[in-house]
């Protein structure tokens, strides 16, 4: 079964709750970045995050999403996850997806990071068996030794990253949605941490990732989506004139 994502005139609109007074009201309707922000006479303020997006995603697309902050790139990327319930439009996806985002979300303080790492893999889709396959090699990639057999809450913040980031890249994705994330940590954790985002990526039949970094693109990537105020304005393979312009946008 080949992967892809298909999106036709998808929009994914907020309701704003909670912004009160007329100045505050009129100085959200005059903002110019971010999804294009209005009101229905008489009713409550929203944002349109994503406006009429049409995209198709197929199998070998290694896709950069790039734009503005507040241009729609995290809720595109929500909204092929499934997160996102689309408020208009049809979203199709061919194939099992696996975001690389929100790794904190679901953490139980509770419980070991054993448990913790065996309830994370089976939110992203991998078997028990898969789970007991990988959880040697898990931990040994998160370095954390007997912590392991100890609640999370006790951990630092560097070290739930870890084990999560170990778990989170160890599974065979068919589509693998990533943010910039992957580019975040200390620099010796990410010297080891590259290496497998990107075994991660060649094991992917499909990637997308939401990213400012021009490097990034360039090593990852073979097209390229435009965002601005929740439109693709530009898709297609990624050339250096086409990253120019994206950039420059
Ligand atoms: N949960 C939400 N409720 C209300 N508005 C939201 C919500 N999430 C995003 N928005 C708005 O939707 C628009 C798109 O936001 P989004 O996070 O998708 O942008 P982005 O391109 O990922 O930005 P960045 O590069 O800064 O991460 C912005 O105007 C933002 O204010």
């Amino acid at each position: 079964m080949s992967a892809e994502i298909r999106l036709e005139d998808v929009s994914v609109r907020f309701q704003i709750f909670g912004l009160h007074g007329r100045s505050l009201k009129k100085t959200a309707l005059n903002l110019s970045t971010g999804g294009r922000i209005g009101r229905e006479p008489g009713a409550r303020v929203h944002i349109d995050a994503l406006a009429g997006v049409n995209l198709h995603l197929q199998e070998g697309d290694r896709v950069a999403l790039v734009g503005h902050n507040g241009a729609g790139k995290s809720t595109l990327l929500r909204t092929m996850a499934g997160i996102y319930e689309p408020t208009g439009g049809r979203v199709h996806v061919r194939g099992r997806v696996s975001p690389m985002f929100d790794l904190m979300v679901g953490i139980n303080p509770e419980a070991t990071g054993r448990e913790n790492v065996r309830l994370r893999g089976l939110l992203l889709g991998m078997s028990a068996a898969e789970v007991d396959a990988y959880a040697g090699e898990i931990s040994a990639f998160s370095g954390l030794g007997g912590y392991l057999d100890l609640p999370v809450k006790i951990y630092s913040s560097g070290m739930l990253l870890r084990l999560m980031f170990a778990v989170t890249t160890a599974i065979s994705p068919q589509i693998l949605l990533l943010d910039e994330w992957i580019t975040a940590g200390d620099s010796a954790f990410m010297e080891r941490a590259e290496q497998r985002v990107n075994g991660l990526i060649d094991r992917s039949a499909l990637m997308v990732i939401a990213t400012h970094n021009r490097v990034l693109v360039e090593r990852l990537c073979n097209k390229v989506a435009v965002l601005e105020q929740g439109r693709v304005v530009e898709f297609g393979p990624l050339t250096p004139l086409l990253l120019d312009r994206a950039m420059a946008a």
